[in-house]
């Protein structure tokens, strides 16, 4: 797939938090063939002294960075960590967040849409990390954005596609525009569910982090986001309400 005319091999994306540890995340990325990895600026300056080698440990992979603007609750805070971002991993890209308040760690559609279009007049790649709805999603590509990255639930609840229906039309509704369903995948099947409906990539990260083998569970994503991908190329079969005989009783066998 093409982003911001950048080809990306990979269409398993990770995360790089709550890992056991960073060797078994270098070894969960490895093992996936994992092209893109992202990153938070915010969580890893907390951890005083450790960002460095966690830095260094990124760039040894050799893998493209997406820094993202996790833990942002507003534009203000979201386009300075973004700045930061650019300064730290020397990238226009950014996978922005701008979070509304409560538990469920909903996208604040009206900020990301202001974030996203001051940090595209800045110069960025904005990757915006958003609800399906179709209307925030015109006002993101007008805002700059070449790629959207909608949630499948929210973030790190495992729940899966919580709106295949809503997911399913913005991918008919952009069939042009690299889409990427991004947060609340629990299994390697809601990766495979996602690239079934015809998206380009998933991302996932609790879901691998937090598993019993969080290297095992990487190599079970990225073969479901395989199957998912070559199943929608296939050309699914329509779904019907009612039994339709597969083996016809009069007549041959093939279909006409
Ligand atoms: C790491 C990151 O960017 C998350 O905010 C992302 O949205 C992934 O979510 P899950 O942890 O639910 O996979």
């Amino acid at each position: 797939m093409q982003v911001y005319d950048v080809e990306i091999g990979s269409r398993l994306w990770l995360g790089s938090a709550r890992y056991p540890s960073p060797a078994i995340l270098a070894e969960a990325v490895r093992g996936a063939g994992c092209d893109v990895v992202t990153v938070s600026l915010r969580r890893e300056n907390a951890q005083a002294g450790a960002g460095q080698a966690f830095w260094a440990l990124i760039r040894d992979l050799g893998v493209r960075v997406l820094p993202n603007t996790a833990g942002c609750h507003s534009v203000k805070e979201a386009v300075t960590t973004a700045q930061m971002a650019r300064e730290v991993f020397d990238t226009g890209w950014i996978k922005l967040e701008v979070l509304g308040a409560g538990e469920l760690l909903q996208p604040d559609v009206f900020g990301l849409v202001e974030a996203a279009r001051l940090l595209s007049d800045d110069g960025f790649q904005v990757f915006p990390y958003t609800t399906a709805d179709l209307g925030v999603a015109e006002r993101l590509l007008d805002a700059g954005c070449r790629v959207l990255m909608p949630w499948g639930a929210p973030i790190g609840s495992g729940r899966g596609l919580a709106d295949p229906f809503a997911l399913r039309a913005l991918r008919a509704r952009f069939p042009d525009i690299p889409l990427v369903v991004d947060a609340g995948l629990g299994l390697p099947s809601h990766a495979a569910m996602a690239m079934e409906l015809g998206f380009d990539a998933v991302l996932a990260n609790t879901a691998v982090a937090l598993a019993a083998d969080p290297v095992r569970m990487a190599r079970a994503f990225a073969d479901a986001v395989c199957a998912g991908a070559a199943a929608h190329a296939a050309g699914p079969m329509p779904v019907r309400d009612f039994a339709e005989a597969s083996t016809p009783v009069i007549g041959q066998a093939w279909r006409a």
